[in-house]
């Protein structure tokens, strides 16, 4: 499977196309919108949020409900592209028109300067209205229906937020993924704990209010990858090492770790490695899940569990130096509007690449152009490796 997103920020729209679907799968249009109205909302979103109201509309690869094996094309509008009509739009302006709206102040942090420097762009609109975090809601739409693939497969995944500004999380490892779910969808920042939600949104209005930001941690944990999925025969073919890439590719992602992930260099190997149990009804299992879910490369059928963390948003109301391109003179970044922490909103675009990831691996493993097929492959796979 593959996909390709398109659209620029203040464009007229974000299009996703998901190639290499199953035909027959079940398709539900209305958990896309769910997905993307989960990622709009959390505390500490800008006004920009409340403009767009991310609604996908599918045109092509459905029909009655079901995916066909056709490409499936997917559309989410932007609302606020009609205030930016003559900035956004296709026809040429006027010079003294277009030198007035060029963006020639780089803003630390952000794609700006090495995106105008690498694509010669003297007007950084054309970088930032790409390396804008707004293409995430066309990932998260095509996260959304790997999702729905996983879903028949008995696979569920859920994002939630750990560490907002310093305020981590503390919550019971030994919850359900149904907890999980319900208390991530009902926390304003998408915490699993209802003490440290206080304590991360009064982080969060206290940084905006000082014209700062903050980032965070955010985790993903997935239930029911069977073992096996992935490989360790070839760099390229690792399932956590592509889960560790896409994670990084999300705007502002600085690094992953599964299970105990960095806290490994200070543990003892008797410590990190997770001992082998076999029971007749569940086959291979780990007495423990320190590794998060992946030796070799390959999933081991306990849950994954990941975390990936997100830095502060760069673009500030509090200044920062920086450098006009076209004079070359110093000056102090001033913006109009920002995010001042979109870690929860994060939680949710690390769920949805996750998803796609694990979705992709099982495609590659069990080749079918039929989902009751790769269903049924998927259930021998599972009892095979039950009592092996
Ligand atoms: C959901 C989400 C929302 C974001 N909102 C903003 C924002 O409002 N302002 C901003 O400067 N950066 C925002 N970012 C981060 C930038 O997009 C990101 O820092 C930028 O693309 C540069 O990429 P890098 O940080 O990965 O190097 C957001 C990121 C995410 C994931
Ligand atoms: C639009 C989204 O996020 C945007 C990501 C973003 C950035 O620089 O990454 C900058 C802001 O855009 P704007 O300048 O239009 O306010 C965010 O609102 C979104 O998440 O849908």
């Amino acid at each position: 499977m593959r996909y390709l997103t398109a659209g620029e920020s203040h464009g007229k729209q974000l299009t996703t196309i998901v190639e290499g679907l199953p035909a027959q799968m079940p398709f539900d249009k209305e958990k896309i919108n769910d997905s993307l109205i989960r990622r709009q909302g959390g505390h500490g979103r800008g006004r920009r949020m409340q403009i767009e109201k991310d609604l996908v509309d599918i045109a092509g690869g459905v029909r009655h409900g079901y995916t066909l094996g056709s490409p499936v094309s997917l559309i989410i509008q932007n609302d606020d592209f009609k205030h930016w009509t003559n900035i956004m739009g296709e026809d040429p302006i006027a010079e003294d028109e277009k030198v007035r709206r060029t963006i020639s102040r780089p803003r630390p942090g952000h794609a700006d300067l090495n995106g105008a420097l690498k694509y010669g762009h003297r007007d950084m609109r054309n970088v930032l209205e790409r390396s804008s975090a707004r293409e995430t809601a066309a990932r998260v739409a095509a996260g959304a229906v790997a999702k729905q693939l996983l879903q028949g497969l008995g696979i569920e995944i859920i994002g939630y937020v750990h560490t907002i500004g310093g305020i981590t999380a503390q919550y019971d490892s030994s919850l359900s993924m149904v907890e999980r779910i319900e208390k991530s969808n009902q926390s304003p920042v998408r915490t699993l704990d209802k003490i440290a939600e206080k304590e991360m949104m009064d982080a969060i209005d206290s940084a905006k209010k000082e014209g700062d930001s903050i980032g965070g941690v955010v985790e993903v944990m997935v239930e029911g990858m069977p073992a096996g999925i992935g490989s360790y025969v070839h760099y390229d073919r690792k399932l956590d090492a592509r889960i560790g890439g896409s994670i990084m590719s999300i705007n502002a992602f600085k690094g992953a770790e599964f299970g105990v992930g960095f806290e490994a260099a200070h543990l003892k190997g008797s410590h990190v490695h997770d001992e082998i149990a076999w029971e007749e009804e569940k086959g291979y299992y780990r007495k423990s899940n320190n590794l998060g879910g992946f030796e070799g490369g390959m999933t081991t059928g306990m849950p994954i569990i990941v975390k990936g963390v997100m830095k502060p948003i760069p673009t500030l109301y509090k200044p920062l130096q920086s450098v006009d391109i076209e004079t070359k003179e110093p000056f102090a970044a001033s913006i109009e509007r920002s995010d001042a922490c979109a870690v929860p909103a994060a939680a949710v675009v690390m769920e949805h690449v996750v998803a796609w990831e694990l979705a992709n691996a099982l495609l590659e493993q069990f080749p079918h152009d039929q989902y009751t097929k790769l269903q049924e492959s998927i259930a021998a796979y599972r009892e095979e490796i039950r009592c092996f």
